[in-house]
C-alpha cells in the first residue's frame, strides 16, 4: 500500500450521489441537510456545489463549517465553441467570485457547446460531438483568457474531460493540453470519465500529472458498461442504470493511480463523485464504503 501525505491531499465528496444536478428527480427526496452531514459522518472535510445548495455564499459556508466541511469547487460549464466569449466570461467572473468567497481555490470547467451529456436520447458514444479546427481555437483561446482570469483571484481553472462533450478520448485531452498554456489551463482528472471512454487512467495520471491540480475519484460498473455500449445508451440512461459507482466497487484499480500522484507531489483535493440512483445505491452507506477504500488504497 502506498501512504499518500494527508498534509497534501484532502479528501472531499460530490453531492451528486445525494442529488443528481443533471437529473433532478434522482435524489429529490434527499435534502441539503441530510447530504451534508451524511458526508460529514463519512468522514469527508470537503465538497462541491449541488442545486440544494443555498444560494446565499454566508449562510452555505455555516451549514457547512458546522459540519467541518468546505467548498473545494464547483462545476463551470463553459460555451466557448457555440456562444460569444463575452457570456461565457461574465457568467466565469460570478462563478469565479463566488468560489472565492467560499474559500475554494478550484474551478472546474466544461465545454458544453455541443454536447449531448444532457440529451436523453442520443448515444453517448456514437452521438459525441467533433469540434473543428475552428471550434478548437475558440476553446484554447477562451480557456487561456479564463484562466487568467481565475488567477487575477489566485485560483487555478481546471479542465473537466466529459462523456458525450468534444473533450472526452485521450486523443482530445492531448489536443486541449497542447493548445492551452500550462501556466493558465490545469486539468481535473476523472477516472470514471476516463474509463467509460476507454482510456487507461494510469497512463493519463502519468501523462499529466504536472497538470493535474483536482481529481474526481469515480470507478465504473464494467457490466453496465459493456450493456451501455451493446445498447447504444445515452450518457444520462448510462448513470441511471449505474455505470458510475464509488472507488471500490468497480473495475478500476485505484492503488497505482493513487502511487503516481503521491510519486508526482500532488497537492489538493479529490472528490468522490459517484453518481447513481440513490434509491439503489444509498448515498452514505456507498459514501462509506469508498472512504474506507480510501483509507485502505491510499492511507489517507
Ligand atoms: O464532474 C462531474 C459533474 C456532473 O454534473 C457530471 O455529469 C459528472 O459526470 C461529472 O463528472
Ligand atoms: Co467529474
Amino acid at each position: 500500500m502506498n501512504d499518500m501525505d494527508k498534509n497534501k491531499v484532502k479528501l472531499g465528496i460530490a453531492p451528486i450521489a445525494w442529488t443528481n444536478d443533471d437529473m433532478p428527480e434522482l435524489g429529490a427526496e434527499n435534502t441539503f441537510e441530510q447530504c451534508i452531514s451524511e458526508m460529514a459522518l463519512a468522514g469527508f472535510e470537503g465538497t462541491e456545489i449541488g442545486n440544494k445548495y443555498p444560494k446565499d455564499p454566508q449562510v452555505l459556508k455555516k451549514a457547512l463549517s458546522l459540519r467541518g466541511l468546505r467548498v473545494c469547487n464547483a462545476w463551470f460549464s463553459a460555451y466557448l465553441t457555440t456562444k460569444p466569449l463575452q457570456e461565457t466570461v461574465d457568467a466565469f467572473v460570478k462563478h469565479r467570485d463566488l468560489l472565492y468567497e467560499l474559500g475554494a481555490k478550484i474551478i472546474g470547467a466544461a465545454e458544453q457547446g455541443h454536447s449531448i451529456q444532457g440529451l436523453k436520447d442520443i448515444p453517448v458514444f456514437a452521438g459525441k460531438p467533433i469540434f473543428t479546427k475552428e471550434e478548437w481555437k475558440r476553446l484554447a483561446d477562451g480557456l487561456n483568457y479564463l484562466g487568467k482570469l481565475a488567477q487575477n483571484k489566485g485560483m487555478v481553472l481546471t479542465y473537466h474531460h466529459h462523456m458525450g462533450t468534444g473533450v472526452q478520448t485521450l486523443e482530445e485531452i492531448d489536443r486541449l493540453m497542447s493548445m492551452t498554456d500550462p501556466d493558465f489551463v490545469y486539468l481535473l482528472y476523472d477516472t470514471g470519465h476516463l474509463v467509460f471512454s476507454g482510456e487507461d487512467p494510469v497512463e493519463v495520471v502519468k501523462k499529466y500529472a504536472a497538470r493535474i491540480k483536482h481529481v474526481h475519484l469515480k470507478d465504473v460498473r464494467k457490466d453496465v458498461l459493456e450493456k451501455v455500449k451493446r445498447e447504444d445508451m445515452s450518457f444520462l440512461d448510462a448513470v441511471r442504470a449505474g455505470v458510475f459507482t464509488v472507488p471500490g466497487d468497480g473495475m478500476i484499480d485505484f492503488a497505482p493511480i493513487f502511487k503516481v500522484l503521491d510519486d508526482t507531489g500532488y497537492e489538493g483535493w479529490m472528490v468522490v463523485e459517484a453518481e447513481q440512483d440513490p434509491a439503489k445505491a444509498n448515498p452514505l452507506e456507498y459514501a462509506l464504503k469508498a472512504r474506507e477504500y480510501i483509507k485502505v488504497k491510499a492511507g489517507l
